[in-house]
């Protein structure tokens, strides 16, 4: 037995060689998981003598990795504790990793054979894979599922002489966030170690789940005596029934994924065909219940609001609070709620959506409540630095670098935001021959000013927005798509007006805001009505314009259609007008012609007819309303 998996290393470094010279490998002399980690690597141009790691390991970013991962880490460390003792005498080590790939926390192994592997995973060190190669966390993190890469799998020489086991960690919103690893020298014997890794991350899991502490939480498994067992599913709702968040075992039982995708809040009624009364009684024995797409579940309270919240090892967490500063419509709320909790776990939020949709608004929202607050907001148009100025604007530079450069050199962006957050607005405009460097102090965390051979490790959260496409600008190749990898860990597409729901509510909010006293503005029916229908470019922002202006004009406070811009009153003429509350009886004619020529495709008599008006008269209506 033993011999023969030496000898699967034999072949795996066979296959290398063959893979290293550019021929075709053979399928099973390497596992697909593998092979498709080279040709990341290849395509990253990572180098096999892994000079890139060696370099970063130089660098001392620890406490600050720590402070910004310390939610993460609040539920990680005692299951790691546990974890460890566990499996320490059989020689594997353990290490959680956050979500780009860097080391947060290392339970080592003092003895010499082990030098390599705390080199490799003290915290700090960055095993993602465009820097360190294919490697267990590496692969975890970036393909979202469990890992094992063992001795020459590895993409650097350095380390084929290791055993790595990682699986990846998910927050209860269904958000990747970090990574466990064991690991031990190779020695060409069996990993049976997956299991236990794969049970402790769920209960790391667990743990982040049970800190939503919802009005009510439920555990569910398709076996009743699973629900019980650490791997049944957990899901916690709020008072009103939404869903608060739930564990990767329920959301993949419930496929609550597909329903996200439908769905901007879903709910306790949207999962089950039962009522959330008919299982309040399920705390002694699981109730078996149908769910949304068929499946048979069975279900058992765990707690119920009030009494049943347990007590915590753990301190509160403070929750973000988003609500305040800016309006957050029901929506939209699930989506902010989640980009707050996935960047309280240092996850990079990228934000899209038309000008003046609240990309801005959002990223400060995140700074405000994220783990870097207590720095600075540091915000870069990408699209407004001159080409030639962006290095200095951003690297800083040394004393006497250029003509003109301020004496004792300047900091750059990247150092300003160092400890805080660096917001990259308008990131779809940054010239490709830069995004390469941009790469570069992303996944490093260096940054050397023009004129300096000092490097200078920095750290921050990360948001960045855009207006543009950036699937269609890395198809076209404006974008590099390694660096939408680094810059993507969620992303959030904010909606343009024109398709918000709660338009009306916006309006409402923008208006309380507007007026200093207890009263604000009053916008007559036929204004609103006009604000409903035009087509927004400037979104948000030109709806506050547009509010202000009629403010302004207004008398005794009732904002009416004659206040309001020129060129929306000017679309009034051609806009589909809202014939129910509001409308003007010409309007509602206008409307019910339209209507009944489109449901017969503009066929006039078929028209006429149902409308009970002769030909000739259905013309003239035609002709007088424009249609
Ligand atoms: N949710 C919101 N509630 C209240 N006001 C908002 C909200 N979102 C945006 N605004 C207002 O709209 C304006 C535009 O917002 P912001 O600058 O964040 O948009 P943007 O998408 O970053 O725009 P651009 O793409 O032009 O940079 C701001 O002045 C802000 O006050």
């Amino acid at each position: 037995m033993h011999k023969k998996i030496v000898d699967l290393n034999t072949q795996v470094q066979q296959a290398r060689e063959l893979f290293d010279e550019g021929h075709v490998v053979p399928s099973q002399w390497v596992r697909d998981e593998v092979l498709r980690s080279w040709l990341r690597c290849r395509k990253h141009g990572v180098s096999p003598s892994g000079q890139l790691l060696l370099e970063a390991a130089q660098f001392d970013q620890i406490s600050y990795i720590r402070n910004q991962h310390q939610r993460l880490m609040t539920f990680a460390e005692p299951e790691m504790h546990r974890l460890f003792r566990a499996i320490s005498s059989a020689g594997w080590v353990l290490a959680c990793l956050e979500r780009e790939g860097r080391s947060i926390k290392y339970f080592g192994n003092d003895s010499p054979c082990y030098e390599l592997l705390g080199a490799a995973l003290n915290p700090g060190m960055d095993l993602s894979e465009d820097i360190a190669g294919t490697n267990a966390p590496g692969c975890a993190l970036i393909e979202g599922r469990p890992s094992l890469v063992c001795g020459s799998e590895h993409f650097l020489h350095s380390f084929r002489d290791l055993s790595c086991v990682a699986v990846p960690i998910f927050d209860p919103a269904g958000t990747l966030v970090g990574a466990l690893n064991a690991s031990k020298p190779y020695d060409g014997r069996p990993v049976g170690i997956l299991e236990a890794v794969a049970l402790a991350t769920r209960s790391v899991e667990n743990r982040m789940v049970d800190d939503l502490r919802g009005a009510l939480v439920l555990a569910l498994h398709y076996r009743p005596e699973l629900t019980q067992s650490p791997m049944r599913g957990l899901i916690h709702f709020g008072e009103d029934g939404e869903v608060l968040g739930a564990n990767p075992s329920a959301r993949q039982m419930l496929d609550l994924e597909s329903l996200e995708k439908t769905q901007s809040q879903v709910c306790f009624k949207d999962l089950f065909s039962c009522r959330a009364a008919e299982i309040e009684g399920s705390q002694q024995s699981p109730v078996e219940v149908e769910c949304h797409n068929g499946a048979r579940l069975f279900l058992k309270v765990e707690s119920l609001r009030k009494g049943l919240v347990s007590v915590k090892s753990t301190p509160p967490q403070r929750r973000p609070d988003i609500s305040q500063s800016f309006y957050v419509g029901e929506p939209t709320k699930p989506l902010f709620d989640k980009a707050h909790r996935a960047f309280q776990f240092g996850v990079p939020v990228l934000v899209t959506g038309e000008t003046g949709t609240g990309k801005e608004v959002l990223a400060r929202s995140l700074h405000a409540n994220g783990p870097s607050s207590k720095g600075a907001f540091v915000a870069v148009n990408c699209s407004a630095i001159p080409a030639g100025l962006i290095e200095s604007e951003l690297f800083g530079y040394a004393d006497g670098a250029f003509t003109g450069a301020r004496r004792g050199g300047a900091k750059g962006k990247f150092e300003e935001a160092n400890g805080g957050t660096l917001f990259l607005d308008e990131i779809g405009d940054m010239p490709v021959e830069f995004q390469a460097r941009l790469l570069r102090v992303l996944q490093e965390r260096i940054v050397t000013r023009l004129g300096e051979e000092k490097s200078r490790p920095v750290s921050f959260s990360l948001v960045c927005a855009t207006h543009r496409n950036l699937d269609e600008l890395m198809e076209s190749g404006d974008f590099r798509s390694d660096l939408y990898y680094r810059i993507n860990g969620l992303r959030v597409q904010l909606p343009a007006l024109r398709e918000r729901e709660d338009l009306d509510a916006l309006i409402d909010h923008l208006l309380a805001s507007m007026s200093q006293e207890d009263s604000p503005p009053i916008l007559t029916a036929e204004a609103r009505n006009l604000l409903r229908h035009h087509s927004w470019r400037g979104n948000i922002r030109e709806l506050q314009q547009a509010l202000n202006l009629g403010q302004a004009l207004s008398t005794q406070g009732i904002i009416d259609v004659e206040h309001l811009p020129e060129d929306i009153k000017a679309k009034n003429d051609t806009a589909d007008v809202d014939v129910g509350e509001g409308g003007t009886l010409a309007a509602a004619e206008r409307q019910a012609v339209r209507c009944v020529l489109e449901k017969h495709n503009h066929n006039v008599s078929a028209a006429a007819r149902e409308l009970g008006i002769t030909r000739a008269t259905l013309y003239r209506k035609i002709k007088h309303f424009g249609l």
